[in-house]
C-alpha cells in the first residue's frame, strides 16, 4: 500500500519547508507538520509565516487547508499517519556527559517516546534530524521496549541536505537524497516506499539507498567537509593578508580545478547557522567515544580555526581604530548567520557585536529580515553576557542602513545581503564621523569605490 498519510514531528526550518514541499508535490497525500509550540505552529497558520525563505510562502499558500495542515494535536497526527519524519532540533548538549559537543537526543527520545504511546497500527519512522551514528537504533530501541500488539515499525534515516536561504529551491532539486534502512524485506519495502515519495519530483537516480549508519554518517561527513572548505580557505586568507596574495583570486584559481571545484571557497568573517558547528563537535566527540583521537582532532581544527577567523576580524576592528571602541558608535551591517534568512543561530554577528560592546562600543543594527526580539535575546542571554543592562543601553536597532550608520565611526559588514552591495555609500559617509571606517567582513563591497570616497576599508584575506 503506498503512503496516504505523513506527519512531520517539528515545525521548525526543515520540517516546515519539506513537508511544504512535498504536499506540493505529492497532492494526493495528506501531510500534517505537528509541533509542541502553539506560537509556531499559529505562525505556520498565518499569513506571517514563522521563517523566512524566499519561495515558501508561495508553496504554503497553494496546500494550507488542502492536502498541508500545521497542528499541535500531535496524538491526532501521528495515529492517522502511515509515515512520520522525527524532525526535531538535535542541539548541542549544554548540560551532563558530553557538554558542549554531544548531540542532545532529547527531543528525539521524546518525538520517539510519543509515537511509541500513540501508535496503534504499523508506521514507518523517518529520522530526518541530524543525529549521531547509530541513532535509529535507539529510536527503534524505545518503539519496540513500548510496542503493543499488531503494531510494527520501521526506522530509516533520511538526512535532510537542505542549506537555510535556498530551502525550496533546495528541495525542489536536490543534488541526492539519502535513505538508510534495513537490510530485510520488510526494510527494503520501507525504502521503497519513501522513495515513491521523492520520485513524485526527483530522478529516481538522485535517490541514494544504502545502510542506515551509512546514511547518519553521511550527514555530518557532508557538514563536516563543507566546514572544512570554509576553514581552509579561511586560514589562507591570514596567509593573504600577511603577503599581499588576494584570497578571492587564489580561491578562484584553486576553484577552477575540476577536482576542487568553485564552490564554498568564499573567505568569510566565519561560517555560522545551527549546523555545522553543531554536527562537526558531534563527530568530533563520537570520534573521541570510539578512542579515535586523532581523527576528533583533525576535526576539531575546522572549529578552531573558525573561532581564530572571528577573532581575527574583530581584532583587526579595534587595532584599526586605535585600539580602542570606548564611547564608539558601530554601525552592524546583517545580522543573520547569511543572506536571505532570518536565522541567527550561531552567527558571526553575535561574536562581532559581543567583541564591540565588551570593548566599550554602542552599537548600531541593521538587518532586513531579523527581528528586534531576535537581536535582544542574541546579546542578552546569559551565554553570551553577565550583565545584559549593560549591554542594552548600548544596541540600537534600526529599520534601514543610513539612520543606522548615522554619526558612527565604522561600519561592519557581517551578512552578505545583497542590498548592501548598491547603499549609497557617498551618502552613508556624508554622516559619519571621520575617520570613517568599513570593515567588509563578507568581501561583497567595491573597495576601491569605498577608499575613493574616503573610507578607511579593511577586508579578508586582501591587503587594501
Ligand atoms: N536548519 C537547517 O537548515 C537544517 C538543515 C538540515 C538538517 N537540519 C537538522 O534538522 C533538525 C531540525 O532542525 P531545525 O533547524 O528545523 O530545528 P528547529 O529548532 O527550527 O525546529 C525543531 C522543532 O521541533 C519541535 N519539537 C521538539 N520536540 C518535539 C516533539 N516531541 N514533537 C513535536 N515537535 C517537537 C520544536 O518545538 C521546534 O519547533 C536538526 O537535527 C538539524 O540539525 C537542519
Ligand atoms: O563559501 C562559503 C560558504 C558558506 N559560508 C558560510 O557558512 C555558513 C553556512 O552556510 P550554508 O552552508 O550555505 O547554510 P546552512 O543553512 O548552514 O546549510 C548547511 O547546513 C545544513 C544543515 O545541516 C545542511 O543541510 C546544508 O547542506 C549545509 O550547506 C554561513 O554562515 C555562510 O555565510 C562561507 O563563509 N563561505
Amino acid at each position: 500500500m503506498s503512503i496516504k498519510n505523513i506527519c512531520c514531528l517539528g515545525a521548525g526550518y526543515v520540517g516546515g519547508p519539506t513537508c511544504s514541499v512535498i504536499a506540493l508535490k505529492c497532492p494526493e497525500i495528506k501531510v500534517t507538520v505537528a509541533d509542541l509550540s502553539k506560537d509556531r505552529i499559529a505562525q505556520w497558520n498565518s499569513e506571517k509565516l514563522p521563517i523566512y525563505e524566499p519561495g515558501l510562502d508561495d508553496v504554503v499558500r497553494k496546500c494550507r487547508g488542502k492536502n498541508l495542515f500545521f497542528s499541535n494535536n500531535i496524538e491526532e497526527s501521528i495515529l492517522e499517519a502511515d509515515l512520520i519524519f522525527i524532525s526535531v532540533n538535535t542541539p548541542t548538549k549544554i548540560n551532563g556527559n558530553g557538554k558542549g559537543r554531544a548531540a542532545d537526543l532529547k527531543y528525539v527520545e521524546g518525538a520517539a517516546r510519543i509515537i511509541a504511546d500513540v501508535a496503534q497500527n504499523n508506521k514507518i519512522v523517518v529520522e530526518k534530524s541530524t543525529v549521531p551514528v547509530r541513532a535509529a537504533e535507539s529510536i527503534a530501541n524505545i518503539l519496540i521496549a513500548n510496542q503493543k500488539p499488531g503494531v510494527t515499525y520501521q526506522i530509516l534515516s533520511n538526512p535532510e541536505f537542505l542549506a537555510e536561504g535556498t530551502a525550496v529551491n533546495d528541495l525542489l532539486n536536490a543534488d541526492r537524497v539519502l535513505i538508510g534502512g534495513e537490510n530485510t524485506e520488510a526494510g527494503r519495502e520501507a525504502v521503497e516506499k519513501l522513495c515513491s515519495i521523492y520520485e513524485h519530483w526527483l530522478p529516481r537516480k538522485n535517490i541514494v539507498t544504502m545502510n542506515t549508519w551509512s546514511s547518519e554518517l553521511s550527514k555530518l561527513a557532508a557538514n563536516a567537509m563543507l566546514a572544512q572548505r570554509i576553514s581552509s580557505i579561511n586560514s589562507l586568507s591570514a596567509v593573504c593578508e600577511a603577503t599581499g596574495a588576494d584570497v578571492s583570486e587564489v580561491a578562484r584559481a584553486v576553484g577552477l580545478d575540476s577536482r576542487i571545484g568553485s564552490k564554498f571557497l568564499q573567505a568569510s568573517v566565519g561560517f555560522g547557522g545551527s549546523c555545522f558547528q553543531k554536527d562537526i563537535l558531534n563527530l568530533v566527540y563520537i570520534c573521541e567515544c570510539l578512542n579515535l583521537p586523532e581523527v576528533a582532532a583533525y576535526w576539531q581544527q575546522v572549529i578552531d580555526m573558525n573561532e581564530y577567523q572571528k577573532h581575527r576580524f574583530t581584532t583587526k576592528i579595534i587595532e584599526s581604530c586605535f585600539n580602542t571602541l570606548s564611547g564608539k558608535k558601530i554601525c552592524i551591517l546583517g545580522f543573520a548567520f547569511k543572506k536571505n534568512t532570518g536565522d541567527t543561530r550561531e552567527s558571526p554577528a553575535i561574536h562581532v557585536a559581543k567583541t564591540l560592546l565588551d570593548e566599550g562600543a554602542s552599537i548600531k543594527i541593521y538587518d532586513p529580515k531579523v527581528d528586534k526580539e531576535q537581536i535582544d535575546e542574541d546579546l542578552t542571554n546569559p551565554y553570551v553576557c553577565e550583565n545584559p543592562e549593560n549591554y542594552r543601553k548600548r544596541i540600537s536597532i534600526y529599520t534601514d542602513p543610513y539612520t543606522a550608520s548615522k554619526d558612527c565611526h565604522a561600519i561592519v559588514v557581517c551578512t552578505e545581503w545583497d542590498e548592501f552591495v548598491d547603499l549609497d555609500y557617498k551618502k552613508i559617509y556624508g554622516n559619519m564621523m571621520k575617520p570613517a571606517y568599513i570593515f567588509d567582513g563578507r568581501k561583497i563591497l567595491d573597495h576601491q569605490a569605498l577608499i575613493n570616497i574616503g573610507y578607511h576599508v579593511q577586508t579578508i584575506g586582501k591587503r587594501l
